[in-house]
């Protein structure tokens, strides 16, 4: 009786499935070329076994925000135990096909996606820019830098390999590198397509399985990520999405099959993904906040220098993990560096994301935006001064009326006591004090407990490689800023967080080593 109850439930989860694959028209073709302020999204966005499936618990949905229009883009329900289940194990069916591949064969695969999603780079840019609120003209940068990591993983693919260890007496080791299994990622709403792309990318090439959980705030562009993959060929369940907040990550964390999570998001949500990863003694990849300063010395080239602390300071509105916020400039040329700061920061051209022109769109929240204001006003209650910006904007056209866009803000007068020095902000505030000596802004620099990024802007050769040595950060950018690439290793020190992504380093995170030890001869026993 058992038995045939068993049978009649697989037949039928096996005829959903197979209806659900036949009826699906994939996402991006339903969000075909997506403009601002007419998008309903009524299509499920959890995706596994291959297919978008619909999450049971639509009572407890939540608004998904258009920011640059305010409007609700779709209602996402969260995932619960029984859907994270089943994400994770048809996730380990797949791993269990996928791992076998060799090298070169899976990166054939992870190539195609890559040539899939460059054809199709502007309408998911598109699909970014009304779900997250960035410029087009970054969204496509982003999504090209997407492009690139995925060939670049596809490329690590074939040349991963073990060592041949010679010991005594012809004897031998030899270590392989082995795939952990199911791994967890998830992500936070600033680089939402990026940030799925970094973890899956190598977890994949190295023949893992992953199960991702984009931020319910940015939802959507993960899901095409499971589309492409599938369509260059991956085993269905090898990359699936499930949808929800901190109870679906938290289930995640703590399912049994899960081998690893890769975290992106706060300080405070990676204290507790790591207590949960270690009630099950998994590993963690935790890429969490900063507050990282930005170095100028006097000898600067000071054009550059202001470029430098405007990227630093006002990509993605402001919303990025990296930025340079405290920014340090000699005091000698600190009216020089704020009088041509002030001027090129008034010039950004704030409002419409999806006009070529504009330079800085739209927050991602209602509670974010006011935050970010809220900031601005305790630092002037703490002393600084407001040179530009850091008021509510509102664009001429009536259709955008509702966005949470705001004018890119420059303090001066900032002391490392005050709020908006030591927290991290997560928007277009840009905090600039004086130093005098290299020795004393180092100091001042490396007193925090984050420990993401840093940068500094010197012609003195010497100089610049002494700090950047001295520096407490994973990343130090010397006569640049945000200059980041999937080529080079990216984490942070102290709580901003453990492990790497991008670059060669990443693959120590995806893999485990096995050694095999090989006698030649007889064994020599004691007993
Ligand atoms: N270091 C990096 O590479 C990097 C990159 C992007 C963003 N960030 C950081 O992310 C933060 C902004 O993103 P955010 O607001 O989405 O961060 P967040 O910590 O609020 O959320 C991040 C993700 O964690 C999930 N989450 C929340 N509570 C959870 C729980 N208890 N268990 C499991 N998952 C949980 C969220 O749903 C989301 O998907 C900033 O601090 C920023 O610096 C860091
Ligand atoms: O918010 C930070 C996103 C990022 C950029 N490079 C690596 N992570």
């Amino acid at each position: 009786m058992h038995a045939r109850l068993l049978r009649h439930f697989f037949f039928f989860f096996f005829l959903r499935q197979k209806f659900l694959k036949m009826s699906q028209q994939p996402l991006l073709q339903l969000l075909h070329n997506a403009s601002l302020g007419s998008l309903e999204l009524k299509e499920p966005l959890n995706f596994w076994c291959g297919a978008r499936v619909q999450a049971r618990s639509a009572g407890n949905a939540e608004p998904v925000y258009e920011p640059a229009t305010g409007r609700v883009l779709c209602d996402l329900p969260p995932c619960g135990a029984e859907e994270v289940d089943q994400a994770v194990r048809s996730a380990h069916a797949a791993y269990l096909k996928w791992s076998r591949l060799s090298g070169m064969e899976r990166g054939r695969v992870l190539l195609e996606a890559a040539r899939i999603m460059r054809e199709r780079l502007v309408d998911i840019a598109k699909v970014e820019v009304v779900n997250n609120g960035k410029t087009l003209t970054e969204a496509k940068g982003n999504i090209h830098m997407a492009v690139q990591g995925i060939e670049y993983f596809a490329g690590i693919a074939p040349t991963l390999a073990g060592q041949h260890i010679q010991m005594p007496g012809g004897c031998f080791a030899y270590t392989r590198r082995e795939p952990l299994g199911v791994c967890v990622g998830i992500g936070a709403w600033n680089f939402p397509l990026v940030l799925a792309v970094m973890k899956s990318a190598p977890a994949l090439a190295c023949g893992n399985a992953m199960v991702y959980k984009p931020s319910p705030m940015a939802p959507i562009t993960a899901v095409i990520l499971a589309e492409i993959y599938k369509e260059a060929g991956v085993p269905d369940g090898l990359f699936n999405v499930v949808q929800g907040g901190a109870e679906t990550g938290s289930l995640l964390c703590h399912h049994p099959m899960v081998a690893k999570v890769s975290f992106t998001g706060s300080v405070p949500t990676g204290k507790k993904v790591m207590e949960m990863a270690a009630k099950g003694v998994k590993q963690v990849t935790l890429e969490l906040g900063g507050k990282s300063p930005l170095i100028i010395f006097k000898d600067c080239e000071l054009e550059n220098a202001v470029k430098g602390a405007l990227m630093a300071n006002f990509l993605t509105q402001g919303q990025v993990c990296c930025n340079g916020t405290r920014v340090y400039v000699q005091r000698d040329i600190l009216p020089q560096f704020l009088e041509e700061v002030v001027k090129r920061t008034k010039a950004i051209a704030v409002g419409d994301p999806m006009l070529d022109g504009t330079r800085m769109g739209a927050l991602i929240s209602r509670p974010q935006l006011d935050k970010v204001l809220g900031f601005v006003k305790e630092a002037q209650k703490q002393g600084a001064r407001v040179l530009c910006g850091g008021e509510p904007f509102v664009p001429s056209d009536p259709k955008l009326k509702g966005g949470y866009f705001m004018s890119p803000c420059v303090l001066d007068n900032c002391r490392d006591d005050m709020t908006c020095v030591k927290e991290e902000i997560f928007g277009p505030v840009m905090s600039v004090m004086p130093f005098d000596t290299e020795e004393e802004v180092l100091q001042r620099a490396n007193n925090t407990t984050f420990g993401l990024a840093s940068g500094v802007f010197t012609r003195d050769v010497a100089r610049a490689h002494r700090v950047a040595e001295n520096l407490q950060a994973g990343t130090c950018f010397i006569n640049n800023y945000n200059t980041n690439s999937v080529v080079v290793p990216f984490g942070g020190y102290k709580m901003s967080g453990i492990g790497k992504e991008n670059g060669q380093a990443v693959i120590e995170y995806y893999t485990q080593l096995k050694t095999v030890v090989v006698e030649m001869g007889d064994v020599q026993s004691l007993f």
